[in-house]
């Protein structure tokens, strides 16, 4: 760095100073804390995303947002170049840059990583930067791109780095443009019922909401109605995925005059997406089909549309690629589901929690399919395997147009533009899940009906010092404190498919206890047991 470079660096972060005490870590999602401590950890990750920008020559995104979070919360994270998670070999950097306790030392650690990432901070390109916030109150900016969802963010990022168009203009006519394809390649004779045609979406009273009022402007063929869209009712508050999938009861909104209708729940920022329908009489309890099920539908499709492909029908060996595919859950995947999955002859591996972990492994096949149980996930298709299917669809169209395969092809190719290939989308997700809704001629109760999930319960609990537990195996096995691993073993063992794990949040300052069982009482008892055992072994906090 030059005097100069150093001098506006001294200058502009001791206006914003980090507030004594508090220590922030880049987590499982990027910094999140409450809104009021985070100006100085905003400002520092300005300063890494531009660094992220020059040493990668490319846009940069940052997104303000706190997720599913209460209101009062925000937070900031950062997409790479490629539409994905930061890199995490810059994460220790973020962590570091976040608690410098002050501007000299702030300056300092800027000086030595330029030096070690050997930044080229004189080149002539200079940094670009895409930003996008959610509705949050404490999220405004002057200079930005405007109101978005995160995955918006994180697509538009990526297209750009591909020398794409990348408005939310673009954005939304390839979203509608690759669903009107995949309707019109639906087999004659498969069309839903009529009376399950309608989709009811609880938009968390976020951006998610209003982001699909526009979308659903250019949309044929969908007959969507959209509550809680913000303009009344409070983000995330009684509303939204995370509410939904944790409650296992209705959102604000929704009641027993929807009994037996699709519905659909997105989170605070639109990046998480379950489905649901209201139970009869019983008491706002919901059938939930959750992230697992989602992955298990796209899951399911894919493979058919391989299968279709590479019939052989006399075709040359050549003429049938096997591309890899795999499906990517975490410890919190419903027991159940990932029974389905392997059943149904499918490569199922595990990561740690967080998408971060997830998208990385999904990354290694040709087509990767990753969900967390929460309704945060997408398919990633390789370059490779896209380029063959381009080339193969064009000789199909030639040789055997109309045809099956073909329309295996043509299908595969929708839905890699459908999907979202930066990131999880709950907006791209929802218009998937519909079209294939449609072209099985499923209700959601027969969806629903793939698999039944295994009871399960989650729980918090609150302890001094939470970084205390070390974990191991994706997270399934705890390595330290001493002893408590064969406790949770000991209590899982007293119940039939019992199933427990812990391990320490990476988003909020508690303790996460998830029990599976064959019954709701027996989730209940387990997840009870083991949280005592949390609080023997970790000590209550205050
Ligand atoms: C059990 C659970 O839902 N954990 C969530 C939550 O992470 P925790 O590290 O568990 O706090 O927030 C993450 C970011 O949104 C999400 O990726 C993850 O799945
Ligand atoms: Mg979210």
């Amino acid at each position: 760095m030059n005097d100069k470079q150093r001098a506006i660096l001294l200058q502009s972060s001791s206006r914003f100073p980090p507030p004594p005490g508090v220590k922030l870590s880049y987590g499982t999602a990027g910094f999140r804390a409450d809104a009021s401590v985070l100006q100085s950890t905003v400002f520092r990750l300005g300063i890494l995303a531009a660094l992220r920008s020059l040493k990668t020559q490319s846009v940069i995104g940052l997104m303000i947002t706190a997720s599913h979070n209460k209101i009062s919360d925000n937070g900031v994270k950062i997409a790479d170049p490629s539409g994905g998670m930061l890199s995490q070999d810059w994460e220790p950097f973020a962590d570091a840059l976040a608690d410098a306790p002050d501007s000299q030392h702030l300056l300092q650690l800027v000086d030595d990583f330029v030096k070690k990432e050997n930044i080229p901070l004189e080149g002539v390109q200079s940094a670009e930067i895409s930003l996008g916030r959610d509705t949050r109150p404490t999220g405004a900016v002057a200079v930005d791109m405007g109101i978005l969802t995160t995955p918006q963010l994180h697509w538009m990022v990526r297209a750009r780095n591909k020398s794409m168009k990348a408005t939310e203009l673009e954005y939304f006519e390839q979203l509608s443009n690759s669903f009107r394809c995949l309707i019109d390649l639906i087999p004659q004779g498969s069309a839903v019922n009529k009376m399950n045609n309608k989709l009811i979406v609880d938009g968390a009273n976020g951006v998610g909401g209003e982001k699909l009022e526009l979308l659903k402007k250019i949309l044929n063929g969908l007959d969507i109605e959209i509550r809680n869209s913000g303009k009344q009712g409070v983000l995330n508050e009684g509303v939204g995925a995370d509410y939904v999938q944790k409650e296992k009861v209705v959102p604000c909104g929704f009641g027993p005059a929807d009994v037996g209708i699709r519905c659909a729940s997105l989170d605070g920022d639109a990046d998480r997406l379950v489905y649901f329908s209201v139970l009869p009489n019983a008491n706002n309890r919901i059938d939930l089909v959750d992230g697992d099920k989602i992955l298990s539908l796209f899951a399911l499709f894919i493979e058919e549309q391989l299968n279709t492909l590479n019939k052989r029908d006399g075709d040359t060996e050549n003429k049938c690629y096997r591309p890899t595919l795999g499906v990517v859950q975490t410890a919190y995947a419903n027991g159940a589901s990932t029974d389905y999955l392997k059943h149904s002859g499918l490569e199922v591996v595990f990561t740690k929690t967080g998408v971060k972990y997830l998208h990385q492994k999904a990354a290694e096949y040709d087509i990767g399919i990753y969900f967390e149980a929460n309704g945060h996930g997408t398919i990633l298709f390789s370059e490779g395997f896209l380029h063959w299917l381009d080339g193969r669809s064009s000789e199909l169209a030639l040789t055997s147009k109309g045809s099956g395969q073909q329309k295996a092809a043509l299908r595969l190719l929708a839905v890699s533009k459908l999907i979202n290939q930066a990131v999880g989308d709950a907006l791209s997700g929802l218009l998937l899940v519909e079209a294939i809704l449609q072209h099985m001629g499923w209700s959601i109760h027969r969806w629903n009906d793939l698999y039944h999930d295994l009871p399960s319960r989650q729980l918090k609990v609150k302890v001094v010092d939470r970084t205390a537990i070390v974990t191991e195996n994706a997270e399934t096995v705890v390595v330290s404190p001493l002893g408590i691993q064969e406790a949770i073993n000991a209590e899982t063992a007293r119940y039939p498919r019992g199933r427990c794990f812990i391990r320490p949040s990476g988003t909020e300052d508690v303790v996460r206890v998830y029990a599976e069982a064959t019954t709701e009482d027996a989730a209940d008892n387990l997840a009870n047991a083991v949280a005592q055992l949390v609080d023997q072994f970790l000590g209550g906090g205050t």
